[in-house]
């Protein structure tokens, strides 16, 4: 059965361990999307299949005929779920972390260790080249199964994408000897002949005898990079040789074997080349046995962080990157793909001097080119991310007039909102600001709660920090008397962000089963000025609950003391009201898509795990009695009509 849900397999002997992360990751997302709702997406049909290596259509009709992941595998792979069932110790369906599922696979140890050697040296081979993007795993999964052929391996993409250091990946791969690389642009077209191939001695003015670069690559590895480039009058020679395994070295009569293995990278379009005429189509054949197109960055923002921290320790930084510079980092537009995030990581790692890298340590093209307009939302994210780093001489060293501006339009209005993605910024600049509440597990006192209800007013803290600002010296006595005054207020808010966790409940509320479209939402709701009267009440909520019981209350345990219903709670109706009501439907009608985003940029990466912050803070209940509420308000409403 040639069935592949086997992350154990994977991690055995198909990706190294971070990969196998990511790999099982989307296999998580995957499974949940297929069982979630009654009909699976084609989408996750499809990437089911591509992550399981079945056809399609045996998934879907699998998928058609079973509610769980346990009677589905049992039908593609009825072997192994008769053995589960058995309790067979070496092959059972077992749950990975994050509710995933996987099945363990029965190897004999001759094949286990195996397996670990080939997992060793693939590790090897991929240690330089690090993506979480699947559709690039799926292409590094073919590189590798070709790695031990002589086929030859077209590699393109766009400048910097990283062809060279998967051609180098595939060579380690192979166990062949020597890598040798040869740029065709770089040579001149006369010359490229006799590098290729050698010479005899004499074969023209100043030849001497010599091995070319085949010669040098044999039972290793020739990396023709820019193949495209390569002289017309050349390409015929090489296509020989690819289909003869022969050569002669120019001035040379005799012929010469290879065994060396061919990868060819260009950044151009083969394609376009063969219809101009410049390229041989039959090269190109012969070159492209196995061809892999690598995707831009731009294509894979999840890989920009990932490879940037592996840049950083290859340089023998700790790989921290300060929260400012990971929103700029994935605002930037990576023209240059990864050889530009590397060389920028260098830069990096360079002028912080082992230091967590701050946005001072950024080349300043980087920072001029992704630094969000004065008063946009974006813009208040980041200085929200500064000013939480703690490092607020970033600030002043490089953006004292853009922080002004910022908390000046912020505190005297909301940003305005031009269009659907400035609110989603907004929505993010918000949900960020509550989880950069700063807290921790020490309990949480009815009067700190008092005062916590008191800063939840974000704009107004704001406000008062560019008041802050504004009069006191810069650099140092600034930041001195903003953090003082900062840590009196906060000193004895403990626990968990309170305005975290309240909006973590309007999200479970918002983001309740109603499908799609949410800009109504977003419009009543996320403003500013609307969100946070809400938050507000829910967090008066859980302290009129919470006031009954003696103190200390610790906040990972702040629940409704008894059961209760969120009507019940005085000061809460208001919202439910005749005159909200209808909005609030509406908006909350439309608000699919706000919790993954929020989560996104919250880097929280599914939907499931803010649910299973609300689990674990204790808010669940509340949540209930929320969408109760909600439901007998909308009853009550709908009768209010009918009369
Ligand atoms: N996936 C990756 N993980 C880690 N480092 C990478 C990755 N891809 C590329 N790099 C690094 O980025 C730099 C540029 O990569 P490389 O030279 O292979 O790109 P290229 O596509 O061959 O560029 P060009 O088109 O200019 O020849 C190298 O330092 C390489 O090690």
């Amino acid at each position: 059965m040639n069935l592949r849900v086997l992350p154990e397999e994977v991690l055995l002997a198909r990706l190294p361990v971070h990969q196998y992360r990511a790999w099982s990751r989307a296999w998580g997302e995957t499974t949940r999307a297929l069982f979630q709702g009654s009909s699976p997406s084609t989408e996750s049909i499809e990437v089911f299949a591509r992550l399981t290596g079945t056809p399609v259509d045996r998934v879907a009709q699998a998928r058609a005929s079973s509610e769980r992941l346990e009677a589905m595998l049992a039908l593609l792979a009825p072997e192994w779920a008769r053995r589960a069932l058995e309790h067979d110790g070496r092959c059972h369906v077992s749950k990975l972390p994050g509710e995933m599922m996987g099945v363990e696979l029965p190897v004999d140890e001759e094949g286990l260790r195996h397996w670990l050697l080939r997992l060793k040296q693939r590790e090897q081979a991929l240690n330089g080249f690090v993506t979480q993007d699947i559709q690039l795993l799926s292409q590094l999964q073919v590189a590798l199964e070709h790695a031990r052929s002589q086929q030859s391996v077209l590699i393109t993409g766009e400048t910097g994408t990283g062809k060279g250091a998967l051609a180098k990946a595939i060579h380690v791969m192979s166990g062949r000897k020597n890598f040798v690389p040869i740029n065709c642009t770089a040579i001149p077209a006369g010359l490229i002949e006799s590098e290729l191939f050698g010479s005899k001695r004499g074969a023209f003015t100043g030849a001497q005898d010599k091995p070319g670069l085949v010669a040098e690559a044999e039972n290793g590895t020739l990396f023709l990079d820019e193949v495209g480039d390569l002289a017309s009058e050349v390409q015929p020679k090489l296509l020989r040789m690819l289909r003869e395994r022969e050569y002669r070295s120019v001035g040379d009569t005799q012929p010469h074997h290879t065994q060396a293995r061919f990868i060819a990278a260009t950044n151009a379009s083969l394609f376009h080349s063969v219809a101009e005429g410049r390229f041989r189509e039959d090269l190109l054949q012969r070159l492209s046995a196995c061809h892999i197109e690598l995707p831009p960055l731009r294509n894979r923002p999840g890989d920009i962080l990932l490879i940037a921290e592996h840049v950083l320790k290859e340089q023998k930084h700790s790989g921290a990157l300060t929260e400012p510079v990971r929103t700029l980092m994935n605002r930037y537009d990576w023209m240059g793909n990864v050889a530009e995030l590397a060389d920028a990581m260098r830069y990096a790692a360079v002028a912080s001097q082992g230091e967590p890298i701050r946005i001072a340590h950024l080349p300043d093209i980087l920072v001029a080119q992704a630094y969000p307009p004065a008063g946009t939302a974006s813009q208040i994210i980041l200085t929200a991310q500064v000013l939480s780093s703690g490092d607020t001489s970033e600030l002043q060293d490089t953006f004292p007039e853009a922080l002004d501006a910022v908390l000046q339009e912020a505190s005297a209005s909301p940003p305005p909102v031009t269009n659907n993605q400035e609110v989603d910024e907004l929505v993010a600049a918000f949900v960020q600001l509550a989880f950069l509440w700063p807290g921790n597990t020490a309990p949480l006192t009815p009067v700190a709660l008092e005062k916590a209800l008191d800063q939840l007013r974000t704009v107004s803290l704001l406000a008062e920090l560019r008041q802050q600002l504004s009069t006191g010296n810069f650099p140092r006595a600034v930041t001195d008397s903003v953090h003082s005054r900062l840590n009196a207020e906060l000193q004895d808010v403990k626990g968990p962000p309170l305005l975290g966790m309240a909006i973590q409940v309007l999200m479970q509320l918002l983001g309740s089963d109603e499908p799609n479209d949410r800009s109504a939402l977003l419009e009543w709701a996320l403003k500013f000025q609307k969100v946070v009267p809400l938050i507000v009440h829910v967090a008066q909520a859980i302290q009129r609950n919470t006031r009954d019981e003696p103190p200390p209350v610790t906040a990972l345990t702040v629940r409704p003391a008894k059961e209760m219903h969120f009507t019940r709670v005085p000061g809460t109706s208001d919202w439910l009201d005749k005159r909200n009501h209808p909005v609030v439907e509406r908006a909350i009608r439309r608000a699919e898509g706000v919790k993954q985003r929020a989560g996104e940029l919250l880097q929280i990466r599914s939907t499931a795990h803010v649910t299973k912050v609300i689990r674990e803070h204790g808010l669940e209940q509340l949540c209930t009695d929320l969408t109760q509420a909600r439901r007998a308000g909308r009853r009550t409403a709908k009768g209010g009509d009918r009369k």
